[in-house]
């Protein structure tokens, strides 16, 4: 078991980080916050300013000595492997991790750059939370809170160094989930880069569509869509390194894919409405297999949406209501449509408690649609 330090995280520091995008300045921020010593560095300078100026770390300086505790390179997945075999060998007491969204690639570069003892004090480790945005702008201190952290350590990884890398997710508020790096990308094949090649499949489907097609857009649509606004410099990498992975699921779709057009080219024919209910039903089967946000059970908590209209601190004042009828608030998503005088919050609550919210918040005048 890992034991808290004074400061009451695992983690004593200082922590180097190498990358101060979106995800490297999140760890600083979430570190900082937690009395952490962070040192930071970038490859570009700007990047590097910006996550100092927003509180994730000091930067690194090249004529002071540092004798980190750990390493976290949070660069590129095309350079993960390098730079986890530069900080190895420049800090000789560390522990090192790279946090890249893909782990085979960057493990088996590594293991042919470096040699078996320096080997040992690396850990590759992947959080699954992030953004669709880049940047150390879009950071937060909270984006690893109960998200599953998965770390891979291999056979060659000391106890100090696993016990690190872990230590890492846990005084982050995530929650470790280990595997190795085949199972990790197998795994977020189907879970992460699925999802994203379909994003961008239906989002590109958008791209001349008519106005007045889109001025009907509502929340299935953003919700597929979200992630096709992700960064391609990055998704070129991620795809190329785990292709032959996601490519076995692709023929899945693919045959899928042939077999709806051909119903649909005759959907009267026998057998085709059958066949439109099973495609429709088997994605009911997957989706409710899916957990929650935090993973909590699928279909853990209802749902419903309070229509809040357009002024300054309506959302506040239903919030507030919320707490006062002793209600916790599980989940909240905001949908606001240019043009509309009025906003929805969609809220969720543990099943039990959404009969007395509904009849709370009517009895308090407000307006729940579903
Ligand atoms: N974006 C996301 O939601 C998630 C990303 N990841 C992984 O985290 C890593 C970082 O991704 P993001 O923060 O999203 O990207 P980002 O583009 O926001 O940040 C990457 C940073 O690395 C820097 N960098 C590039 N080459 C470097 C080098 N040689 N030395 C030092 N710094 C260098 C860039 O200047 C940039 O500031 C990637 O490996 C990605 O696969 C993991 C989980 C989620
Ligand atoms: O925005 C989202 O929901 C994501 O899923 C982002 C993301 C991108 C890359 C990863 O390796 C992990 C998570």
């Amino acid at each position: 078991m890992l034991g808290a330090n004074n400061g009451g995280t695992h983690l004593s520091g200082p922590v180097l980080i190498v990358g101060t995008g979106l995800l490297g300045a999140s760890i600083g921020l979430g570190l900082k916050a937690r009395g952490v010593d962070v040192v930071l560095t970038d490859i570009s300078p700007s990047t590097q300013a910006v996550a100092e100026d927003i509180g994730a770390g000091r930067a690194l300086n090249p004529v002071e000595a540092i004798d980190p505790e750990l390493v976290v390179i949070a660069a590129p997945p095309d350079v993960a492997a390098d730079l986890s075999a530069k900080a190895l060998t420049e800090y000789p007491g560390a522990v090192v991790v790279d946090i890249a969204s893909v782990k085979a690639s960057v493990l088996d570069h590594l293991i042919t750059v470096v040699d078996d003892a320096a080997l040992s004090r690396y850990v590759g480790t992947h959080p699954m939370a992030g953004r669709e945005k880049s940047g150390p702008v879009a950071a937060s201190a909270e984006l690893f809170t109960s998200m599953p952290w998965v770390v891979c350590a291999t056979d060659h990884s000391t106890a100090v160094a696993i016990r690190t890398a872990e230590a890492l997710a846990i005084d982050l508020g995530a929650v470790v989930a280990r595997m190795s790096a085949e199972e990790h990308d197998q795994s977020v094949a189907l879970i992460s880069h699925l999802p994203q090649v379909l994003s961008s499949l239906v989002a590109s489907r958008l791209q001349d569509s008519p106005p007045h097609a889109l001025a009907l857009a509502g929340n299935g649509l953003r919700d597929v869509t979200r992630i096709a606004a992700s960064d391609p410099r990055l998704w070129v990498q991620i795809l190329s390194a785990n292709a032959d992975r996601l490519v076995q699921i692709l023929y899945g779709v693919r045959e899928d894919l042939n077999r709806l057009i051909g119903t649909l080219e005759n959907p009267t024919g026998a057998g085709s409405r059958l066949d439109m209910a099973q495609l429709i039903s088997e994605g009911n089967v997957g989706q409710a297999r899916i957990p929650g946000k935090h993973g909590t059970p699928p279909e853990a908590f209802a749902r419903m949406t309070v229509l809040v209209d357009d002024v300054p601190g309506q959302i506040a004042r239903l919030l507030t209501e919320i707490g006062d009828a002793g209600i916790n608030l599980e989940d909240l998503r905001l949908e606001h449509s240019p043009g509309r005088q009025v906003g929805m919050a969609e809220i969720s609550v543990v099943p039990g408690k959404r009969h007395d919210l509904l009849e709370f918040l009517t009895a308090n005048g407000w307006k729940v649609v579903q």
